[in-house]
């Protein structure tokens, strides 16, 4: 070998940075132990029971369970709406009354709850008043959410003029308007009918992709949960607890409607129903 092949030879390799390594994201949620007892006149009901969880941002995590096992609970606990009474719970690194009164989190229950006094445009502008925000910003957010939930030619209508699913998604425009990383659904389209559920799905799946919002979302549907979850968490009353978690991420970010009949969706939906079954036996 020449030398200047043995110098060459002996020069170190070129520096080549380390790949940062990705650093975990701090959770949104982390439950720990979590257990809330109600004193009842019966005796102690226990709604939740050493629940751990831990949720990252950009999630979409679903509840499903029979009924009386503790999902709005959950999501009354994580809301503030409710004091667990064993364990921690931290909503974007802080206690739960923290994170609402820095209003982490919009909240859509299973009614739309809209004042059938008010106009779509006013419902959704609510939140905006009463955080005080001026009128050229309250217009131009509600504007902006109307168009997201497809809803703008509806700004000056009443509720009553509007279906169902529409206001419905009038409630969820209200929820996102004042831009929390965190939205809280509790059964939002159990009252509607396959059709208009199946569109609000695949709509709130587009909304999830557009807004990089974390969601957790609680219903009785398996198809639901499957379709629209990074992870369906599993739970089973008496005391209620989680008896598993499925991972739905194989099913990737885009999920056309038709998803629901590919083998990969029929076995996750499987898997969540052998876990609401086993949750079932437990209890026998
Ligand atoms: N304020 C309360 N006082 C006493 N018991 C309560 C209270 N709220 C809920 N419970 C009980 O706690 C348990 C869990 O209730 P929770 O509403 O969280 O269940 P769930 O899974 O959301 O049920 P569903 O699917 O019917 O909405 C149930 O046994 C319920 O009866």
């Amino acid at each position: 070998m020449s030398r200047a092949g043995a110098l060459a030879l002996k020069q170190p390799p070129e520096f080549e940075p380390a790949a940062p390594r990705p650093v975990p994201a701090a959770p949104v949620i982390a439950a720990r132990g979590l257990s809330l007892t109600y004193p009842t006149a019966d005796g102690p009901v226990h709604a939740l029971s050493d629940v751990d969880l831990a949720v990252a941002p950009g999630e979409f995590v679903s509840f499903i369970g029979p009924s009386g096992c503790g999902k709005t609970t959950l999501l009354r606990c994580v809301a503030d709406l409710e004091r667990p009474t064993g364990g921690e719970l931290t909503v974007n690194g802080v206690g739960a009354e923290a994170a609402r009164l820095r209003r982490d989190y919009g909240f859509v229950f299973q009614a739309p709850a809209l004042y059938p006094w008010r106009t779509i445009a006013r419902n959704v502008a609510l939140p905006l008043e009463i955080f005080g925000l001026p009128r050229a910003e309250r217009r131009e957010r509600v504007a902006r959410y109307l168009d997201l939930v497809q809803l703008s030619g509806f700004a000056n209508k009443f509720p009553w003029q509007l279906s169902g699913g529409m206001q419905q998604r009038a409630s969820i425009a209200r929820a996102l308007c004042f831009d929390p990383k965190l939205l809280l659904m509790d059964e939002p389209f159990g009252a509607l009918d396959e059709i208009v559920r199946d569109h609000l799905n695949a709509q709130l799946l587009e909304l999830w992709r557009k807004t990089a919002k974390t969601v957790l979302f609680v219903t009785h549907s398996i198809p639901e949960a499957v379709y629209l979850s990074t992870r369906v968490v599993v739970m089973s009353p008496r005391p209620g607890r989680i008896v598993d978690i499925v991972d739905c991420t194989a099913l990737g970010r885009e999920r056309p409607l038709e998803i629901r009949e590919t083998p990969e969706f029929l076995r996750l939906g499987q898997r969540v129903r052998e876990g609401l079954r086993a949750g079932h036996a437990y209890d026998a």
